[in-house]
């Protein structure tokens, strides 16, 4: 346990303290939900792709009311929805005829409404539960919630659309979000001054940051064809900013708290007893696993201006949702639809619930419809995977952090944490405060007398500024027996192409230097050959020098 904190501090993923408190309104640190993650993990994985909460009915035709955008579309083949059409292949319980069979008053309803296929959520439980599809008083909503039982609605399989790379981007998808920031969270200025204003921020940011680790997750591999993770992506989008890991953090507190809230409300909830009961016990399994301390929301409106202030909250937040509507690529607006539902449909248990008054339970527990529910559960999933992405991107940090034969990985990294202007920046101001501490000094009487101080101020500073930087450790020279000093492999092969360099041009110089007496050496030779034939004597030139000039390379 205290080896993978080393670890963590160490390789410095994410610069977050894992065991800080996620913030003000969280009684829980980082390291504590990453915990409660693990545990309830592979529950919420088989929970999702049950029956009841693997489907989700949805309009994806919906007009952006904000502006106009039937000139853009996402053409690309991953934004696409595929839609339940194959009613054959669906388990026996979702077909027509069976959900007709459990209540014929659902039927005629669903006759009259002329819609079979698509009632089929609507008529899961019998007629005592039915008051779960209800339209919802808007007065305690945070999103529109009429979407979902429209005849152009279409109905979703989730496991088979899943949240991943889909290539929509560029300014369409930026818009969209600087739309959010800038027209409906609060200011800047505002966010600091009260926990409402900072909490609107962090929940929309950790929605943002959770759908970017999403798709860093699944990243289209264009040379295997797969969806596999992109650590370098991660980093650039969501690990080199810890207050985005954090809003993840923080979103996942808030909907915890609001799956714990309504565990005493099971029964009251709309699940359908004749068949549900493993999903029952499944999702109590996960609730059981949550603490109250997870998230304080009676922290969050708690000065005077609250009813205010949360009426302007719920208005923001609605039109939060109703922005969904203009993403142009039909998967990323079905899950940014989903998990804005999933963050009302909490918010609205956190903040209208009053666990001791009749009339908000009935109005919001028993008004819950399976469309809420399900978006509540799906978040929730979709958040508790991205911080198993998140653990999980720590480790393949750390493999390349710590992979000593890659060089070059090793180089990026150094790069990629220490931006060249960062470094630039600490380099003068270390330059500056040296400089400010020799004056002082000097003026205080003589540089000669403070220079070993000077020295440790200097160092002191030096490890101040430098503290979050990842500098190469300093070369510790290496001694033979002898006291003398041993060169390194690079040093030794440095000073032998030098020499060997010097050497080559010594060689040409020396040949240009010797070629006029070669060459009249040759010509004695040769003409002294010729005379020596023409007068008919033995040749008593040798053909080989005695002692020739040879140039002797001394090459290493
Ligand atoms: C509702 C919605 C759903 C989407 N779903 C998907 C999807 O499923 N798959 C997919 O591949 N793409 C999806 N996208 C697109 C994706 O979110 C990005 O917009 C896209 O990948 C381009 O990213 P970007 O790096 O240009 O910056 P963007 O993510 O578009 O961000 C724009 C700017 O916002 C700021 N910013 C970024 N993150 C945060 C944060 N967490 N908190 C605060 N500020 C931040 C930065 O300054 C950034 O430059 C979706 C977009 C929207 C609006």
């Amino acid at each position: 346990d205290n080896n993978e904190d080393v670890s963590i501090q160490e390789s410095n993923f994410c610069k977050l303290d894992v065991n800080q408190q996620v913030s003000p309104s969280c009684d829980i640190t980082f390291k504590e939900i990453n915990e409660i993650n693990k545990k309830i993990r592979p529950d919420l994985v088989s929970l999702v792709q049950t029956e009841f909460f693997r489907y989700f009915k949805i309009d994806l035709y919906k007009e952006c009311s904000f502006w106009d955008t039937s000139d853009a579309f996402c053409t690309s083949r991953n934004c696409a929805v595929d839609v339940v059409e194959d009613w054959d292949k669906l388990p026996e319980i979702w077909q027509p005829e069976v959900l007709g069979s459990l209540n014929n008053e659902t039927v005629s309803e669903a006759t009259e409404e002329n819609d079979n296929e698509l009632t089929f959520l609507n008529q899961l439980c019998d007629k005592s539960k039915s008051g779960s599809t209800q339209k919802v008083g808007s007065q305690y909503d945070y999103c529109d919630l009429d979407d979902f039982s429209k005849e152009g609605s279409v109905l979703v399989d989730l496991v088979e659309n899943p949240e991943r790379f889909t290539g929509y981007g560029g300014n369409q998808s930026a818009s969209i979000w600087m739309n959010i920031y800038n027209e409906n969270c609060f200011t800047v200025g505002e966010t600091g001054q009260s926990l409402a204003k900072d909490a609107f921020y962090r929940l929309v940011s950790g929605l943002h940051a959770s759908i970017a680790t999403h798709l860093s997750n699944g990243y289209l591999n264009t040379d295997t064809g797969n969806f596999e993770p992109n650590l370098d992506l991660f980093m650039a989008r969501v690990g080199n900013f810890p207050d985005r890991v954090a809003n993840i953090y923080f979103d996942y507190s808030v909907i915890s708290k609001a799956l714990w809230k309504i565990r005493p409300y099971m029964k009251r909830l709309s699940f359908c007893d004749s068949y549900d009961e493993k999903v029952k016990s499944i999702f109590l399994n996960i609730v059981s696993q949550l603490d109250s301390k997870i998230f304080n929301e009676d922290l969050i409106f708690s000065d005077n201006i609250s009813s205010k202030l949360k009426d302007d909250f719920k208005l923001r937040f609605k039109n939060v949702t109703r922005l969904m509507d203009c993403v142009h690529c039909d998967r990323c607006r079905m899950w940014g639809k989903i998990q804005t539902t999933g963050y009302a449909t909490s918010l609205k248990i956190l903040f209208e619930l009053d666990q001791h008054d009749e009339e908000t339970k009935q109005h919001i527990v028993d008004k819950l419809t399976k469309y809420e529910l399900i978006a509540l559960i799906n978040t929730f999933d979709r958040l508790s995977q991205s911080i198993a992405a998140i653990n999980n991107f720590e480790t393949l940090y750390n493999q390349r952090l710590n992979s000593s034969n890659n060089t070059q990985n090793k180089l990026a990294n150094f790069f990629q944490n220490n931006n060249f202007f960062k470094l630039l920046g600490s380099a003068r101001k270390a330059v500056t405060s040296t400089i400010t501490s020799i004056k002082a000094n000097a003026s205080k009487g003589g540089i000669k007398a403070s220079e070993e101080k000077d020295t440790l101020i200097k160092e002191k500073e030096e490890q101040v500024v430098f503290a979050d930087l990842k500098m190469p450790k300093k070369k510790t020279k290496q001694l033979d027996s002898n006291g003398t000093e041993i060169e390194g492999v690079w040093e030794k092969a440095w000073k032998t192409e030098i020499h060997n360099f010097k050497e080559a041009l010594r060689f040409i110089y020396r040949c240009y230097a010797d070629l006029p007496s070669n060459v009249w050496n040759i010509c004695l030779y040769n003409m002294n050959k010729l005379w020596n034939r023409f007068v008919g004597v033995a040749n008593y030139v040798k053909e080989e020098e005695d002692n020739p000039i040879a140039y002797s390379l001394d090459i290493q």
